[in-house]
């Protein structure tokens, strides 16, 4: 499966004064599975999933998503992703179904198939008894909830998750765990997190990314095995992570 190749990606952020390239030359291939997205505040992990998402222009390298070059035509490819933002917008008068149906209606899914796509995307997100509820009546846990079901409404073959656990409690986070260990046996999923133990559970893979640049990619058992006892953290894989990112660029902080 040609999930993401992505090839000396830059991507620039920001205006003429301030710019910078918050992806830095980043070469990775992800196909089926779940891969998990791990760095830094500032790493250029957002900016990367936006990019991955079609909804940020690379500045240069090349990108391939389902095989189809990402600076061509976009829409048929944009019908095959998932994406959830770190922060999206919603209408607050719309139903929690209402919702879902109009992201799906974007996607230009068939009409006759957004019934049941939304109904099966709810269920898949525990949402069932709410989704004649408005929106602004969920806690914020439940909209994060929302955004995963708009994402999978589709049943995407590409899906990009950002942050998603964040507001999650521990069942729900358990819950996701077990969704996306689901849709990785068919689709290519990326998740971004700041929770190592989310990775452990759910991922794969691990990607890690500093500076903009990709600094390890491994299964989650090879990231425990870069650290030792001295190392920050609180488990095998953590000390890992802090290995890699204090001996790459940009230090641990
Ligand atoms: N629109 C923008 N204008 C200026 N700088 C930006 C813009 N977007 C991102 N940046 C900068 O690019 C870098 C990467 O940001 P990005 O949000 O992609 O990182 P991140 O890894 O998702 O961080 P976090 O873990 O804090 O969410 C940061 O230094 C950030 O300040």
């Amino acid at each position: 499966m040609h999930g993401i190749e992505a090839d000396g990606l830059v991507v620039r952020v920001g205006g003429k004064r301030n710019g910078r390239n918050a992806v830095n030359g980043l070469s990775l291939r992800l196909s089926r599975g779940v891969h998990g997205l791990l760095g830094p505040n500032g790493a250029g992990k957002t900016t990367l999933i936006r990019t991955l998402a079609t909804v940020q222009a690379p500045s240069a390298g090349t990108l391939s998503l389902l095989g189809t070059p990402a600076n061509g035509r976009l829409r048929p490819v944009r019908r095959r992703l998932g994406y959830l933002p770190q922060h999206f917008g919603f209408y607050k008068r719309f139903k929690v179904r209402e919702f879902v149906e109009y992201l799906a209606w974007l996607k230009e899914m068939p009409p006759a198939a957004i019934p049941g796509a939304v109904n099966r995307a709810l269920e898949r997100v525990g949402l069932t008894d709410r989704a004649d509820d408005r929106m602004k009546s969920l806690s914020g846990g439940m909209v994060r909830r929302v955004g995963i079901a708009q994402a999978i409404v589709n049943d995407p073959e590409v899906l990009l998750l950002d942050e998603p656990t964040v507001g999650l409690d521990p069942a729900q986070r358990l819950r996701f765990r077990e969704l996306v260990t689901e849709l990785g046996q068919r689709s290519c999923v990326l998740i971004s997190t700041h929770l190592v133990e989310d990775v452990a559970a759910a991922c794969t893979d691990v990607v890690l990314v500093s500076e903009g640049s990709l600094v390890f990619q491994g299964t989650p058992a090879d990231l425990a095995t870069a650290g030792t006892d001295d190392h920050v953290g609180d488990s095998p894989i953590e000390r890992g992570y802090s290995a890699l990112i204090s001996a790459s660029a940009g230090g641990a902080w």
